[in-house]
């Protein structure tokens, strides 16, 4: 029951990519680290499981410090195998030779566990990742999720402070998936492991995050509440994954006395009563666009929403629609279209 720290900076060499990062996670807290290809997330986990030394920084997990490297001296560097960090990845980690049962034993009996008690530690936690009965299986005589699980109750059951979990769902489908994750979920909960989990899928972060954090070319751009962070996104990486309209622009006065965003292509979004002048950012649903009067657009593609069709339009402003509106609109890539948003359902930010 023990927090993990971590203040690291990291200069590739053979690349002018810099990771500097400040992060917390506490015990059964899960934080998922999501970012674009390249934002640092691999380098991140890479320090922590101590396969990669920093440039600068410190790895604590409790009172023990397991990376520090000051000015240029490498003052602590703990082995992999001595950090008491669990990683599971997309590829399940297990001895193919070995029956899930000796794999799930195989970290309590490094740790000087008995045989005996160790297989019954083994049989106890197949159960509880869901896997009983199959304790004699060796790995190629089960499923992809259930040598998954069979991964995830080996690296629990060397009992770990830290988890470290890298796109652990990635390769399953969509069914085991969900129940992994609650697997995962019960277990870390249970046995109140601080867990870092790398993902590129949004249903990660909303279903099991306690927290997200994004990264965006090596830097923390936003961190908070999955629902915090996705219902109001501060950048467009996430407004992306989060399927929300992100605009930026300058504030400008209307006719009418109130203030409206003047973004790229034409865009203009009502800001209420922002004082004009200065640069902002909206966000809004795809949803709240109304196509009538307003902002000329284009249609840039059309493609399947969840309730209807999504329409993306210039000035990158993702339109929702109905099924029969779009019939109704006949639209086709390439079509003038007129869009506005009411006001109520814009969230301004001044920006500096
Ligand atoms: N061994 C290496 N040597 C030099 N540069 C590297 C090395 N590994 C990664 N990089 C660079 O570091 C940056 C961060 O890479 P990293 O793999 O951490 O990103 P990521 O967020 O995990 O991306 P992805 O989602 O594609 O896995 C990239 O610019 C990458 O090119």
């Amino acid at each position: 029951m023990t927090s993990l720290h971590a203040e690291v900076v990291v200069h590739r060499t053979g690349s002018d990519f810099t990771l500097d990062v400040t992060f917390a996670a506490h015990p059964g807290e899960i934080v998922a680290i999501l970012g674009p290809n390249g934002a640092g997330k691999s380098t991140l986990l890479a320090v922590l499981a101590g396969h990669l030394l920093p440039s600068y920084g410190v790895v604590r997990v409790g009172e023990r410090t397991l990376t520090a490297v000051r000015e240029d001296r490498v003052e602590t560097d703990v082995r992999p195998e001595r950090r008491s960090v669990g990683l599971l990845g997309q590829d399940p980690l297990v001895f193919p030779h070995l029956s899930a049962r000796q794999n799930v034993a195989f970290g309590p009996r490094a740790a000087g566990v008995p045989a005996a008690e160790a297989r019954r530690v083994a049989d106890a936690w197949l159960t509880a990742v869901g896997l009983d009965g199959l304790s004699d299986r060796r790995p190629d005589a089960l499923s992809g999720g259930q040598r998954q699980r069979v991964a995830l109750a080996r690296a629990l059951a060397a009992e770990p402070t830290v988890l470290l979990l890298d796109e652990p769902f990635a390769q399953l489908d969509v069914r085991t998936a969900a129940e992994l994750r609650d697997v995962v979920r019960e277990q870390v909960r249970r046995t109140r492991t601080a867990t870092v989990l790398v993902t590129h899928d949004v249903l990660d972060a909303v279903t099991l995050a306690d927290r997200v954090v994004v990264l965006h070319d090596g830097q923390v751009v936003e961190q908070g509440r999955p629902l915090d962070v996705l219902t109001d996104p501060l950048h467009p990486f996430t407004a992306a994954l989060a399927g929300v309209n992100l605009v930026v622009g300058r504030l400008v006065a209307q006719p009418d006395g109130t203030t409206a965003l003047a973004g790229p292509d034409g865009v203009l979004v009502p800001c209420g009563a922002q004082d004009a002048g200065g640069r902002a950012q909206v966000t809004f649903p795809p949803g709240a666009v109304v196509v009538g009067d307003g902002w000329p657009a284009r249609v840039i593609d059309l493609e399947p929403g969840t309730t209807g069709v999504r329409v993306r339009t210039s000035g990158d402003v993702l339109v929702d629609l109905p099924p029969a509106q779009a019939a109704a609109l006949a639209l086709r890539v390439g079509a003038e279209l007129r869009l506005s948003v009411p006001s109520g359902q814009v969230r301004v930010r001044p920006l500096p």
